[in-house]
């Protein structure tokens, strides 16, 4: 699991702001696609080539509850549980207030690092009344102004200075990592363990294990993997609505480190938002998705209802509809090795490249079929095509203007791809650039 930083402070010190300023110029991804996660209270960053997953933990608030202690309780939990770096906001502007010390008193006992950090000092001097800040005594605080972002690079170094020792283990290219992520009690421990066909202990409450999720390299007729499972870690968390929030967090960790994302649902249960969620988290981040449907020895069938379930998955999953759905048990051990199997499969998908020639013989077609969209009087014109990567396929359209380039165009041109080359189970990005003067 990725170092986890949490931002904790009083309401309204700017907590937001900050992650908006960390976060936001990663995010992107312009994506229309419905279902897919807004509520970006977690992200993951990278700075001078250290990852880590940064928490707004204002964000964890459910909405309505304002009352102070109440919030304020959540973050602290939340950050001396779930983080390995908690920065700790304050706001210059109404100085050093009783609360900030008794958080922090709070947030002592967990042993965990303490960055201290004053926000709102926008005019980059710090003033003789600052001084107060000292007192906390977490030594020296870092004095940014989240809105104009001075600083804040300087922040980022000191946080990324705190991740040396943990490092992630390192696979071979050749080893495809598949992380098994899903709602508490889906059956992903139960899968894992059918998947290595043997049963293995989970050493959840050995402490100081929790916290990492748990890799074991395996090989499949040949083939090297490695299962990244998060189950088994659930904390016993004294507030419930942290419960969710942290199998997200870990999800995503997990999911940032894998090819390919193995969404568990249980078959036995509705779809929820945050299975919904727990999907859009592999999707944004670019991952394979390969959709498994457990306990399904539970089920009542007859012969529509494998229909039936694919419709409403179809139907729930919309941004996701390249995944292929297997129906399994666990328990019985039913159809686990297809998931192996599409596990191979997909990553051929993953890692697709298509021809040069081929890409632009189909994009000569479909530009013939649908005719490309004229915007306010201009007229898209696509130049040419290249695979400028893999995992996943990403492709880079050149074009008269980017502006012309209407999502609705371009998703044609993706279904077009997918009807041609497969492509099944992966996301597929292609991006536009503007024709230079000359070429
Ligand atoms: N002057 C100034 N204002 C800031 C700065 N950072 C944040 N603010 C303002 O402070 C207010 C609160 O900011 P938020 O980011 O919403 O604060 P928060 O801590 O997330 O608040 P909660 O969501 O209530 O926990 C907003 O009006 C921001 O515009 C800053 O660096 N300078
Ligand atoms: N009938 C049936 N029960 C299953 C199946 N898979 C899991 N279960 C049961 O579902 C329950 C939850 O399974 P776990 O494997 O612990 O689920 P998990 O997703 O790892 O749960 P967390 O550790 O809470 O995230 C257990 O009681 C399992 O025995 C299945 O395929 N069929």
């Amino acid at each position: 699991m990725s170092f986890t930083v949490a931002i904790v402070g009083r309401p309204n010190v700017g907590k937001s702001t900050l992650f908006n300023r960390i976060i936001g110029k990663r995010i992107s991804i312009v994506d229309d696609k419905p279902g897919v996660t807004r509520d970006r209270i977690y992200g993951q960053v990278e700075w001078r080539g250290k990852k880590f997953t940064l928490v707004d933990t204002g964000g964890i608030e459910p909405e309505g509850v304002d009352v102070m202690t109440s919030q304020v309780r959540r973050q602290v939990e939340f950050a001396i549980d779930s983080s390995d770096l908690i920065l700790f906001l304050m706001d210059s502007k109404e100085g050093l207030l009783t609360t900030d010390q008794e958080v922090v008193a709070l947030l002592r006992k967990s042993g965990k690092p303490i960055i201290p950090v004053v926000n709102k000092v926008d005019d980059y001097a710090v003033k003789p009344e600052l001084y107060e800040f000292y007192k906390l005594g977490l030594g020296e605080p870092v004095f940014i102004s989240a809105i104009h972002g001075s600083n804040v690079g300087d922040l980022l170094d000191q946080i990324v200075g705190f991740i040396d020792e943990h490092e992630e283990p390192a696979y071979d290219e050749g080893v495809i990592k598949v992380a098994v992520v899903g709602k508490p009690n889906v059956g992903k421990s139960s899968l894992v363990n059918a998947i290595l066909g043997e049963e293995r202990v989970i050493v959840s409450d050995i402490p100081g294990t929790t916290r990492d999720a748990i890799d074991t390299p395996f090989e499949y007729e040949g083939q090297k993997m490695v299962l990244i499972d998060t189950a088994g870690m659930r904390r016993k968390s004294r507030v419930k609505e942290n419960i969710e929030f942290y199998s997200n967090i870990r999800a995503l960790g997990a999911v940032e480190r894998a090819d390919i994302a193995l969404v568990v649902l249980d078959a036995t249960r509705e779809i929820s938002e945050q299975d919904k969620k727990i999907a859009g988290i592999a999707h944004e981040a670019g991952k394979a998705v390969i959709i498994v449907v457990n306990k399904w020895d539970l089920v009542e069938k007859d012969d529509k209802t494998i229909y039936r379930y694919t419709e409403n998955i179809r139907k729930e999953f919309a941004f996701i509809q390249y995944a292929p759905i297997v129906f399994v048990s666990a328990k019985t051990k039913k159809r686990v090795n297809k998931i192996l199997e599409l596990i191979r499969f997909v990553m051929d998908q993953y890692t697709f490249r298509i021809e040069k020639g081929a890409l632009n013989e189909l994009v000569e077609e479909a530009t013939a079929m649908v005719a490309p969209p004229t915007i306010k009087g201009r007229k898209l014109k696509i130049y040419s095509a290249a695979q400028t990567g893999v995992k996943p396929p990403t492709f880079v359209l050149t074009v008269n203007d980017t502006e012309l380039l209407h999502f609705s165009y371009v998703r044609y041109l993706e279904n077009k791809m997918r009807e041609r080359f497969g492509l099944e189970g992966t996301p597929v990005v292609i991006k536009g650039r503007n024709k230079k003067e000359g070429n």
